[in-house]
């Protein structure tokens, strides 16, 4: 058995982290040899209920679960942490658009990021789910100098998730048969689905469906389907949310299938255009706990001003928060 790793979750007694932690406890996100320690965070008002949720882990026995804390105190919970899954943070309600949150939840990730960098492991990786989640994942970054910038990420898999479903479903198939799908930008209502390159059975997804379909049904369906599970459930995603979490790490940690890739919102080193240092979703394969970039994927004149709205859209977002970036 390998030793445990510590994992921190934030937001531990929300609605996701009911829907995460006893995956990642079950070993779905880290694997069935490796053991873990929760380190899980809440606010004060939080703690009795987070203490139910810890009751709830030890009742079921996972063979995994080398131990829980729960706490307050970002300093204590992030300790020696290994992985840190930033859920924390409030959601949106109908008619919001995820940015809209920016002012509600920024300063939660300068608190974080500084604990981060004061008492986490220096290999932690992070992903930031809390929306809107690619310019928090930039303040989370922005105060953790002392740490890669390459180990702050944020969340698009679930958009990406979401893609290779209504693509399936229109061409008759199974998620399966689909890959290399691609969620350019921010994890925001400018985000680019990418059908171009992405592939059903092995062929090009663009030669199966109408432009027609694909501009006006496929795009604004990936782009809003936040908004429309919040019109519908009265509360914004959550299962599927953390299920895209256990997803993204277990890439990151584990690999990624050969031909194939994952997108990640992650530290923009100026591929594609894309400005330096930006939290922008690319397509990225995983090996050996690290993420590279997919180079050479072809972006055509349609393409391309979508990835630049995306990340017009994500600048300014930055810059609304400049007094967090440290
Ligand atoms: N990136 C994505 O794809 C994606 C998908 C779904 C939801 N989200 C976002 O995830 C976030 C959480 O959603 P939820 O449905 O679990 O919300 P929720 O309200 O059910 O839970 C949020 C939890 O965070 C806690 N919290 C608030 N401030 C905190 C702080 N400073 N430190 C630690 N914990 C704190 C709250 O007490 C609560 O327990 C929201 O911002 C939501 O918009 C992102
Ligand atoms: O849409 C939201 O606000 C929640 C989440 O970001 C989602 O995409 O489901």
């Amino acid at each position: 058995m390998k030793a445990p790793v510590r994992v921190t979750v934030t937001g531990a007694a929300g609605q996701i982290g009911y829907a995460l932690l006893f995956r990642i406890a079950s070993g779905d996100m880290l694997g069935a040899d490796q053991p873990v320690i929760l380190q899980l965070l809440d606010i004060t008002p939080a703690m009795e209920a987070l203490e139910g949720v810890r009751m709830e882990l030890d009742d079921c026995a996972f063979p995994l679960l080398a131990g829980i804390t729960c706490s307050d105190d970002p300093d204590i919970a992030f300790k020696d942490s290994d992985y840190a899954l930033l859920v924390g943070a409030r959601p949106r309600g109908p008619g919001m658009e995820r940015k809209d949150l920016l002012e509600a939840n920024a300063a939660i990730f300068s608190v974080q990021g500084k604990a981060i960098n004061n008492h986490a492991s220096r290999n932690i990786k992070v992903l930031v789910v809390g929306n809107p989640a690619n310019t928090n994942a930039l303040i989370t970054q922005r105060n953790a100098p002392d740490i890669d910038p390459r180990n702050f990420t944020a969340m698009t898999r679930l958009d990406h998730n979401r893609a290779m479903s209504q693509l399936a479903q229109k061409t008759g198939t199974t998620v399966n048969d689909v890959t290399n799908m691609t969620i350019w930008g921010n994890h925001s209502a400018t985000q680019y689905p990418d059908l171009f390159n992405a592939k059903v059975q092995g062929k090009t997804a663009t030669d199966l469906i109408e432009q027609s379909w694909y501009e006006e049904d496929f795009i604004p369906t990936v782009q809003q389907r936040g908004a429309a599970i919040i019109k519908a459930r009265g509360a914004s995603s959550a299962a599927s949310a953390a299920n895209a979490a256990i997803d993204h790490m277990n890439s990151w940690a584990l690999g990624t299938p050969e031909g194939d890739w994952v997108s990640m919102g992650i530290y923009s080193d100026g591929s594609y255009g894309i400005a330096e240092g930006l939290i922008y979703s690319f397509p990225c394969t995983c090996s050996d706990g690290d993420w590279q970039i997919v180079q050479g994927v072809s972006i055509g004149e349609f393409s391309q001003t979508k990835m630049t709205a995306s990340e017009t859209e994500l600048t300014e977002e930055r810059d609304a928060v400049a007094h967090l970036l440290g």
